[in-house]
């Protein structure tokens, strides 16, 4: 019998600082099946979502993003930390575990009215998802659903997004 999408999730406990649960994509995309049940697995959760755009947080929301606009026939629009977009961007803060962090999106890439779908790999306290969702509202742009392919739970991330549709392959039920 094949495997399970989350037989291919190493957890390391303690990383990066005591006490997190590290839920680790590398164990999945390094194996080609894993690579298949993740994307395939986040495709499937749009395939009946009417949209335009894929948004994906930089980093490990580049490494899904992408192969779900090119599965799906969209294109794919990066949100990064500030400074490495080369034309006009705009930018949102964020809260992170310790001190603020701040991303930025170029302001040509999503136009009023268009409908986006954030990937990213895991959602936590939502606080990523939330900067995402808000660059793309500061364009005009509706966000029609966000997915991940894990979801800690206990973080409580889709109370912070409580108003969207969120959807993720996997949920791990503490943090
Ligand atoms: O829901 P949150 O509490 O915001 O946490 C989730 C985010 O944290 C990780 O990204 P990280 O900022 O560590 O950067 P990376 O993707 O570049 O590894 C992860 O990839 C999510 O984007
Ligand atoms: N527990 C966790 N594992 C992997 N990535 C994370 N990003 C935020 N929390 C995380
Ligand atoms: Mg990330």
């Amino acid at each position: 019998m094949s495997k399970k999408l989350e037989e291919y999730v190493v957890t390391i406990p303690d990383f990066p600082e005591p006490g997190i649960m590290f839920r680790d994509i590398t164990s999945v995309i390094q194996d080609p099946d894993g690579l298949k049940l993740a994307v395939d697995g986040l495709a499937n959760l749009v395939k009946d979502t009417d949209f335009d755009l894929i948004v994906g947080p930089e980093s490990r929301g580049f490494i899904f993003g992408v192969p779900v606009a090119y599965l799906t026939g969209k294109g794919f629009i990066p949100v990064r930390k500030k400074g490495k977009l080369p034309r006009e961007t705009v930018s949102q803060k964020y809260d992170l575990e310790y001190g603020q962090a701040e991303v930025e999106i170029h302001v040509d890439a999503i136009k009023p009215g268009q409908k986006v779908v954030i990937v990213d790999d895991l959602i936590a306290t939502g606080g990523s998802a939330e900067a995402a969702v808000k660059l793309v509202e500061q364009l005009g742009g509706k966000v029609v659903k966000m997915i991940f392919v894990m979801e800690l739970a206990g973080l409580k991330g889709r109370e912070k997004l409580k108003d969207y549709d969120v959807e993720s392959l996997i949920v791990y039920e503490g943090k």
